[in-house]
């Protein structure tokens, strides 16, 4: 099968990440820090990047790789650099035969330094090219809410491979979502998902291990004969996309169930599996820009899963003109049968605001 070692390589290569991210979290307080561009980030992110980039440059040297952080902030500062360094240090997998496929790992601290730097790629239209969110939805990391390590495979622009892990989604396909699933209420057990997609290939979940990859099951979107019964998934941050106009065009077709609420592409990975039927993600600013990264992956299960994922104007998001998604604005990912329908409907409410 096509792409079968670039889709384990990225399966192992996540799973190893996500249990990085789980250690920051329950030994490191969070291990929260204000980049010097002061954005969010915590040491999990360096870690988990330099971790993936490490495996896929030791697996596929030629490949070039689009992720969200650099090396700056740690090369400023030793003490970060060397806590980073400690946990990259102990994040392994259980199964040896499995650690050995992802590179083993990386032999100095200056090795962590330049994989994390590999992630500097200005992305294209040509070739290999990997898009890299080592924790998408920092905020529910921080809340001990949904967070994604999320891995894409883009080929010629076109995201191939996605494989996303979601160390707080509840394994079980079909357990019902709502804004609380995967809190820190909640008990711990039978949570943790790992997602995979290959174009052409379809979509499948399988529990998130620390060790051998379990036998992954197959996912599909829910049939949703009448858009009126979709539970619709918007993020928890307001400032990320538009609640209003989203409740506005839930309202315009039909829906009566509250959204459900939850950060990072942990709302791709629900509606493939069938939790949740659609993501609408509505500009709040005209000018931002989404990032590539945050959106690769997702893509490339829903597609796989049985959905439709254009922007909120029903245009195809162009993934090879550079780092963001400039030419597109907003997201709206929905069963293909129904899909024209919401974009209608969403033009409808963007084109009433313009008035
Ligand atoms: N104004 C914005 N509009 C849309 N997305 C944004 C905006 N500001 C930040 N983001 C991105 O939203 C993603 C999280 O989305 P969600 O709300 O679905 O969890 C983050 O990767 C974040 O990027 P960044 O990490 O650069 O802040
Ligand atoms: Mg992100």
């Amino acid at each position: 099968m096509a792409y079968e070692k670039e889709l384990e390589l990225a399966l192992l290569a996540v799973q190893r990440a996500a249990i990085l991210t789980k250690s920051v979290y329950s030994s490191h307080s969070k291990g929260t820090l204000t980049k010097t561009d002061s954005s969010p980030v915590t040491i999990g992110d360096f870690g988990a990047q330099a971790l993936i980039i490490a495996s896929i440059k030791s697996a596929f040297p030629n490949d070039e790789v689009v992720g969200e952080e650099d090396a700056d902030d740690l090369r400023a500062n030793p003490d970060l650099k060397n806590l980073v360094w400690d946990l990259v240090q102990q994040a392994k997998l259980s199964d040896p035969a499995a650690q050995d496929k992802i590179g083993g790992p990386i032999k100095s601290a200056d090795d962590m330094l330049k994989a994390l730097d590999g992630g500097a790629s200005e992305g294209g239209n040509k070739g290999r090219i990997w898009a890299l969110d080592p924790i998408d939805g920092t905020k529910g990391f921080l809340r001990g809410g949904q967070y994604a390590v999320c891995l894409a495979l883009m080929v010629d622009g076109v995201p191939t491979v996605g494989v996303i892990g979601c160390p707080n989604l509840p394994v079980d396909d079909k357990a019902p979502l709502d804004s609380k699933i995967g809190t820190d209420a909640d008990d711990k057990e039978g949570k943790g998902v790992l997602f995979g997609a290959v174009k052409g290939q379809g979509a499948t979940s399988r529990a998130l291990t620390d060790g051998k990859l379990e036998a992954p099951k197959t996912i599909t979107m829910s049939p949703l004969p009448d858009v009126a019964q979709a539970t619709f998934c918007e993020s928890v941050e307001a400032g990320h996309s538009s609640h209003g106009d989203q409740a506005d065009i839930a309202r315009k077709l039909g829906i009566t169930k509250a959204s459900v609420r939850m950060d990072s592409q942990a709302k791709y990975c629900s509606i493939a599996r069938g939790a949740g039927d659609l993501y609408l993600r509505l500009p709040t600013s005209k000018t931002y820009q989404e990032k590539i990264w945050d959106h690769a992956a997702g893509v490339v299960l829903v597609q796989e899963a049985g959905g439709e994922v254009t922007d909120a104007y029903g245009k195809q998001l162009n993934f090879g003109i550079g780092r963001t998604l400039k030419e597109n604005k907003g997201i709206v990912a929905a069963p293909k049968a129904v899909h024209a329908k919401v974009i209608e409907v969403v033009k409808e409410v963007l084109s009433a605001k313009k008035d």
